[in-house]
């Protein structure tokens, strides 16, 4: 039988609805509720947003997070073009129910309940800029967005993928603390596309493909600061002098390659949006309760006399609930760990004040 045409207005609203659930012009609550029933009825999972999710990371990381069967509900947050990301992301037939939230008066609804919530939200760099450049724009960004998640997700674990992530995983921290609700085994700066870049060269250079390797990348993600222990690799092999220079000199300027490469039209996106999906699904399944979830992150630590440092950590229900010691360094890598340190003091300590002073 055909739907009559009163029944069709009514989907078409729900369906709005859906999709923008924050904007009362667009549909009625109906739908939401609909939307959240269909939520906790179907597929079980984890609500999860994105905060700058119309980017450059923010919508490939979208549709690939809604790919993903362990998210059941997938909010959109950005300051523009929310919208348009949230009607192209919702075709996909995939599980995950997604709701689009455009601009400030919008963050609560996208952050309210929320598990995890990743922030690719900032501007990136242009050729002969050095991330620091960007923490005049982008500390301010973080600080906002951090609130936002202190007053209505307090508990959700949040992947930080804003630069400079040396400075602006200490902002972070120090919103946190300040509202009181600072847990540090669940502010995570994300690392992992240096982790990804590792294992590539790594992989180029020893003819192996690059799925068998693991490559251990520590301390923090700038420059010095990007540390790959190659002495730990896995599959355990060695490398030359010439071979440990040029790699880590690679890994180390991994991103400035595909700044320059881009030419001023930003920086790495898809490679970003990937290495981001495989750290939010390592969250994902730490928060599900899985056994062995490994991955290297900056993160609250004693493994230095620093305050944050990037190192191997286990991920559980709670967040980082181990942080892996760095194991035995080679006189290159310990050389490699005090520059790295040197730096990585001072833009922690930028970040901190920025919200102290
Ligand atoms: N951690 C890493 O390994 C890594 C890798 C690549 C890029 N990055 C960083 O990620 C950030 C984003 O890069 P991109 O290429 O996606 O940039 P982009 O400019 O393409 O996208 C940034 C998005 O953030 C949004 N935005 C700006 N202010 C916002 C706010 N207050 N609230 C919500 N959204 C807001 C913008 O509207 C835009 O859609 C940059 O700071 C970049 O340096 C980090
Ligand atoms: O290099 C950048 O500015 C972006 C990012 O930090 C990267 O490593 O690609």
């Amino acid at each position: 039988m055909q739907p009559s045409s009163t029944e069709v207005h009514q989907r078409i609203s729900r369906i709005s609805a859906h999709l923008y659930p924050s904007n009362p012009q667009m549909g009625e609550g109906s739908m939401l509720e609909r939307a959240n029933c269909r939520a906790k009825g179907g597929a079980p999972g984890f609500k999860v947003a994105i905060l700058g999710a119309a980017g450059g990371i923010g919508q490939p990381l979208a549709m690939l997070m809604k790919m993903n069967p362990l998210v059941s509900v997938l909010h959109l947050y950005d300051v523009v073009n929310a919208p348009g990301v949230t009607a192209d992301i919702s075709h996909m037939d995939t599980g995950a129910v997604v709701r689009g939230f455009l601009g400030q008066s919008q963050l609560e609804g996208a952050l309210t309940g929320m598990d995890l919530v990743i922030i690719p939200a900032g501007i990136p760099r242009k050729p002969g800029m050095t991330r620091d450049d960007l923490f005049k724009i982008n500390a301010g960004i973080v600080r906002t967005l951090c609130e936002g998640i202190a007053k209505c997700c307090p508990n959700a674990i949040v992947n930080l993928i804003s630069n400079p992530v040396n400075s602006t995983v200490p902002i972070a921290a120090e919103v946190f603390k300040k509202a009181g609700t600072y847990d540090p085994k669940k502010l995570l700066g994300v690392t992992s596309l240096d982790v990804v870049r590792a294992n590539t060269f790594v992989a180029e250079v020893l003819g192996l493909d690059p799925r068998e390797v693991e490559v251990p990348v520590v301390g923090g993600h700038a420059g010095v600061t990007i540390l790959p222990l190659l002495s730990q690799v896995k599959p355990p092999c060695s490398f030359t002098q010439e071979e440990t220079e040029y790699l880590t000199k690679r890994i180390q300027d991994g991103g400035t390659e595909v700044v320059e490469a881009k030419k001023g039209a930003g920086s790495a996106t898809l490679s970003m949006a990937y290495a981001a999906v495989k750290f939010a699904d390592a969250c994902l399944k730490g928060l599900r309760g899985d056994a062995g979830v490994v991955a290297c992150v900056f993160v609250a630590s004693q493994v230095t006399e620093l305050p944050f440092f990037a190192s191997k950590v286990r991920l559980g229900r709670t967040g980082a609930e181990e942080v892996y010691q760095l194991g035995p360094l080679n006189e290159y890598e310990r050389i490699g760990l005090e520059k790295a340190k040197k730096e990585l003091a001072e833009s922690i300590q930028k970040g901190i004040s920025f919200i102290r002073n």
